[in-house]
């Protein structure tokens, strides 16, 4: 039986760290958990799936009827093995069975499998998973993203209780990324699955997730709803969990036109545009991201450009890369930063210094798939 609902208070202390967490989740969408390198993510997940066992607390399950199965009590003395939580364990690297080929894998695993859920047929997870062109290549013939679709299908068709994905897309490239999203994207809406995302990817987290746990140094710093839990905290706080090679942001939707398709939004006081894809409502707190290479500098304001958002700020630093035709300059707005890379050759040409008053070009078209 699906967890429907998970509750953790747990301690663990190692010679250089301390996981200290009480939280409960419940699984209408994806969980994440979400902090930087080293916060002690994925030790909570092991812990949560008996891999690595608790100092003191309790973990407990309980599903869609209320039913609790305690998974971990210290005070119970009981710690139930991996196998009997029904956990799926997703890693970045998942590997197949080299031996056997794809569809063999997917066999093994529903074969084994002894739990039930009609949802989860051998068929269901092909056909969702868009599968049926790489059953008969061999494991080599596969490429990465090629390979974590079929693991994902295996780990499904062990018919888990619960689904832990630990940074399931770190390592792929981009494009590989942008293969695999739309397939987490409709796991849980497919099979009804509860699911723990472990990120330090906002991105991922924005786009997958409904609720958000964010963790730091092995303590909780923040849970809610993840559209607004980032929001909560103070920007710069934030700013250490954003990839090098984008900015974040957070704003507040103002207005929706809905002919043009564009919602307007607050951010810092600067209105900025983003095409109406999301179903974003006023007044609503987002997270945005903003990669470098989508923002572009002018020294004075441009008149008729295509450009929606023009944003006033002030240059705080800037740098060329030695070995690229490329230069990364960072801005104020208000305060906060907002990285740009232009090639070698603007940044000499516009003459940019240090305290310059200059304008941020963002085109609305660059935040489809890269912001919420
Ligand atoms: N078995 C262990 N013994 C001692 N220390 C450990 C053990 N497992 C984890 N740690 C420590 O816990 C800390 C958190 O590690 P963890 O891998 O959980 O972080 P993370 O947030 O998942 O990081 P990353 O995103 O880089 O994978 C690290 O400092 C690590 O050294």
């Amino acid at each position: 039986m699906s967890a429907n609902r998970l509750y953790l208070d747990i301690e663990k202390k190692w010679e250089n760290f301390n996981i200290e967490i009480s939280q409960e989740f419940s699984f209408e969408a994806p969980v994440a958990i979400f902090g930087a390198s080293g916060s002690g993510k994925s030790s909570l997940l092991r812990m949560i799936s008996g891999l690595e066992t608790p100092d003191n607390g309790s973990i407990r399950s309980s599903d869609g009827r209320g039913i609790e199965t305690v998974w971990y009590d210290r005070k119970q003395k009981i710690d139930e093995a991996t196998h009997k939580r029904q956990i799926g364990y997703l890693f970045q690297d998942g590997r197949l069975f080299p031996h056997l080929s794809p569809i063999e894998n997917l066999k093994y695993a529903d074969k084994r499998s002894k739990h039930q859920n009609s949802q989860l047929s051998l068929d269901s997870v092909i056909e969702n998973l868009n599968l049926s062109s790489l059953l008969d290549k061999t494991s080599r013939e596969l490429s990465g993203g090629e390979t974590q679709r079929i693991v994902l299908g295996r780990t499904l068709l062990s018919r888990p209780s619960l689904l832990l994905l630990d940074e399931p897309l770190t390592g792929l490239d981009r494009e590989r990324k942008t293969e695999i999203l739309p397939y987490l994207e409709s796991l849980q809406s497919n099979f009804s699955i509860p699911i723990i995302l472990v990120s330090h990817d906002i991105e991922e987290v924005l786009r997958l997730t409904g609720s958000t746990l964010i963790i730091s140094e092995g303590r909780k710093i923040a849970f809610g709803k993840t559209q607004e839990v980032f929001v909560e905290k103070p920007l710069e706080h934030l700013q250490i969990f954003t990839q090098s090679d984008s900015s974040l942001f957070v704003g507040v939707v103002k207005n929706i036109d809905k002919e043009m398709m564009l919602a307007e939004i607050d951010v810092l006081g600067q209105q900025l545009f983003l095409p109406q894809r999301f179903p974003l409502k006023v007044d609503q707190k987002i997270a945005i991201k903003i990669r470098m290479q989508d923002v572009g500098i002018a020294t004075i304001y441009p008149q008729n450009t295509s450009f929606k958002n023009i944003i006033p700020c002030v240059v705080r630093s800037f740098e060329l890369e030695e070995t690229s035709p490329f230069g990364e300059v960072v801005l104020d707005v208000n305060g906060h930063s907002l990285k740009s890379r232009i090639t070698r050759a603007s940044l000499i040409n516009l003459g940019l210094k240090a305290g310059m008053n200059v304008f941020a070009l963002i085109k609305s078209a660059s935040f489809q798939d890269h912001s919420i």
